[in-house]
């Protein structure tokens, strides 16, 4: 794939290596590394869906701080105005907007990557992070999960894609461990998110062979403390396999909690890294930030 994406990210020569997971720094012109916290997104704009709590946040958080424009793009209207309010007197007004969105309604979500593109007059970076923990209505954990990935993604390269005359720019999708290390607890997730690092990877693969100028990844994190993981022992949420709850508390004890701005961390590496398509990110308490290595011909 050539370079020249926008977003802070250029094409994906290095997709091979990505895959593998294999990264390398930005680069100084003297060879050093440069860290990528310190890099600007001065004069990019990027939407965050489910922006306004949890992961989400604190992804937004990251870039309002590293320059950008950002949409926060959610459902929870009192949720998302508190949010704006608090980044206005943070950051200033005009750096952020919340529009209220449900992703799983199709034009409500295709609205919404407008309005950003109408207000701030482009658009460069999207993270697909709108999620849900329902084993009682699982259809709906699909459509969230899932189904609005999919859709999240293919409306990004709508104002992205060089394929429609765009700049470029870069995507993440949220997975989660629980594809490589699933639980009883919670099955229709655990197939959602192994359906979003099924989806990014193909994506990412066609991303570079048509020269979209974008470049697609994901992220899977382990356990991390929100609002979402404390619904671990509702009945509402987590229907008949409530039953299997201690164990995946267990879990939680062995593998640790992460906070979120280390997935924020994560994510500004994912944006900022022009070396990097198809990448699997996953981030654990042992491990801190690592690839998943992926061995395509190993069956
Ligand atoms: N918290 C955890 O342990 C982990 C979470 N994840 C994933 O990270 C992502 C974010 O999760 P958290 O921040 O933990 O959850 P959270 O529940 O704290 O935040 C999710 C946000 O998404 C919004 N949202 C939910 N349904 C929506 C819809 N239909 N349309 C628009 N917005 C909607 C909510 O209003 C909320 O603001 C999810 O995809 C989740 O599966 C992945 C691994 C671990
Ligand atoms: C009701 C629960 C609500 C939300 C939590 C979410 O379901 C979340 O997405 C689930 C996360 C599950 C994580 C599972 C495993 C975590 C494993 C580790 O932290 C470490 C394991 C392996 C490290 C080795 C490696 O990196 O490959």
């Amino acid at each position: 794939m050539k370079k020249g994406g926008g977003g802070g990210g250029g094409g994906g020569g290095e997709k091979q290596r990505a895959q593998r997971g294999v990264r390398s720094d930005p680069q100084r012109e003297d060879g050093s590394a440069t860290p990528v916290s310190i890099m600007s997104l001065a004069g990019k704009v990027a939407l965050v869906t489910g922006g306004a709590q949890g992961i989400g946040r604190a992804a937004v958080q990251s870039l309002l701080k590293s320059s950008a424009k950002v949409a926060v793009v959610d459902l929870n209207k009192t949720v998302g105005e508190q949010c704006q309010n608090q980044l206005d007197a943070e950051f200033g007004e005009g750096r952020s907007t919340f529009i209220q969105c449900d992703v799983t309604h199709g034009d409500a979500l295709r609205d919404a990557f407008q309005r950003t593109v109408d207000q701030f007059g482009r658009l460069d970076i999207v993270i697909n992070n709108a999620g849900i923990n329902n084993e009682k209505n699982w259809e709906k954990t699909i459509q969230v999960n899932l189904t609005s990935v999919i859709k999240g993604t293919y409306l990004a390269l709508e104002h992205m894609s060089k394929e429609y005359g765009k700049e470029g720019g870069t995507i993440i999708n949220v997975s989660s461990m629980a594809a490589f290390l699933h639980s009883p607890h919670q099955p229709v997730y655990t197939a959602t998110k192994h359906g979003v690092i099924g989806f990014t990877r193909a994506m990412a693969d066609a991303a570079a062979q048509d020269d979209y100028g974008v470049r697609i990844n994901v992220l899977c994190p382990a356990f991390v403390d929100t609002p979402l993981l404390h619904t671990v022992e509702d009945e509402d949420n987590m229907g008949k396999f409530v039953k299997f709850k201690d164990d995946f508390k267990q879990s939680m004890n062995k593998f640790g909690v992460l906070q979120p701005p280390l997935i924020a961390e994560g994510m500004m590496r994912l944006i900022l890294d022009p070396s990097l398509n198809g990448a699997v990110m996953k981030i654990t308490c042992a491990k801190g930030i690592h690839f998943h290595t992926y061995e395509p011909m190993s069956a």
